[in-house]
């Protein structure tokens, strides 16, 4: 009885194809909306770090982004970060779509990594709200289990919930005998300014979702707190590659930067609890994605 009362601490890696869910369990399990959760794949780019404290338990999620293909230096730097988070990494987290089974590219994730690893697995079989026929859920079970020894299979909808406790449950029971590794209140070690660009991402994604696709960068240039007025002041560029992406991000008559930052601000408030004043402006710089003195400052920490 003594040991099921120590205290259990460590780090898990959440990995799969871009667009599998990784976000939506994160976020399921934290009660926080810390990465951005949207429609289209490969948008976490960076790691990000989420604490879910509990009794008996404290589970420090490392949220690598989808394994992707591309040269940029972007990409480069993006796939360093998710092999960085799985060496970090106490437990490590397949994730693959009910509704899909196992695609080529899971296959490779599988061998590439995961194997390599030879960390403690778990298979999460999400979107099972997706199967049109349930009964092919047994046999994607034990196609898995022919796959690799993983330490646990668990089929999931972290959409609605299901199966999240249970999925907790199996995180506890693999982690390591260890005090709280973070004080109680931090849910994050991202920087204030860093969740803001977040935030904007975010609305620009889902506002310009089919004309623009993944060349905006935000930056928050500055924060600024007036006391005596409960504001923030939040002064913040987005970069895009492209002289007709500026366009599109303005819109006509400014009209989509003005939903843009009207949402992004209300987000923020609501996390702050202040008022805020957000400053947008948009900035033409072809190849950002290249350059790495913006992508440091952008936050993208795994540059050497
Ligand atoms: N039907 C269903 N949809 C889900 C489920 N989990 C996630 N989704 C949806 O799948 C899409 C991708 O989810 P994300 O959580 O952003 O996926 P991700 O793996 O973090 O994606 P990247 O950030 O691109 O790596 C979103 O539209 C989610 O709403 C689920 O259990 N069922």
């Amino acid at each position: 009885m003594e040991q099921d009362k120590k205290f259990k601490a460590g780090f898990v890696a959440l990995i799969g194809r871009p667009n599998v869910g990784k976000s939506t369990i994160m976020n399921n399990i934290l009660g926080t909306k810390l990465s951005i959760v949207s429609p289209k794949p490969q948008t976490t780019r960076m790691r990000i770090l989420g604490v879910k404290h509990d009794k008996d338990a404290q589970i420090i999620f490392l949220d690598t982004p989808g394994v992707q293909k591309g040269k940029d230096l972007l990409t480069k730097v993006v796939m360093e970060s998710a092999v960085g988070s799985m060496e970090e990494a106490d437990i490590i987290v397949m994730i693959i779509e009910a509704d899909k089974g196992w695609t080529k590219e899971d296959e490779q994730i599988l061998e590439n990594y995961i194997k390599k690893l030879n960390k403690p697995t778990i298979l999460v079989i999400n979107k099972i709200d997706k199967m049109k026929d349930k009964r092919l859920l047994l046999p994607l079970i034990e196609e898995s289990t022919q796959k690799y020894n993983f330490a646990e299979i668990i089929p999931m909808s972290a959409i609605k919930g299901e199966n999240i406790d249970r999925f907790v449950d199996a995180l506890k029971k693999y982690l390591p005998e260890s005090p709280p590794l973070f004080p109680e209140d931090q849910i994050t070690d991202l920087p204030l300014r860093f969740y803001i660009a977040e935030i904007i991402r975010e609305k620009i994604f889902h506002n310009t979702r089919q004309e623009l696709p993944y060349s905006a960068a935000v930056e928050v240039e500055s924060i600024q707190e007036i006391e005596d007025k409960n504001l923030v002041v939040i002064n913040a560029v987005i970069y895009v590659e492209k002289e007709n992406h500026k366009g599109i991000i303005i819109g006509r008559k400014g009209q989509m930067l003005k939903k843009i930052g009207i949402q992004a601000r209300e987000e923020i408030e609501s996390i702050l609890g202040k008022k805020v004043h957000l400053n947008l402006w948009v900035k033409v710089k072809p190849r950002w994605k290249e350059d790495i003195r913006l992508l440091k400052l952008l936050g993208y920490q795994y540059i050497s």
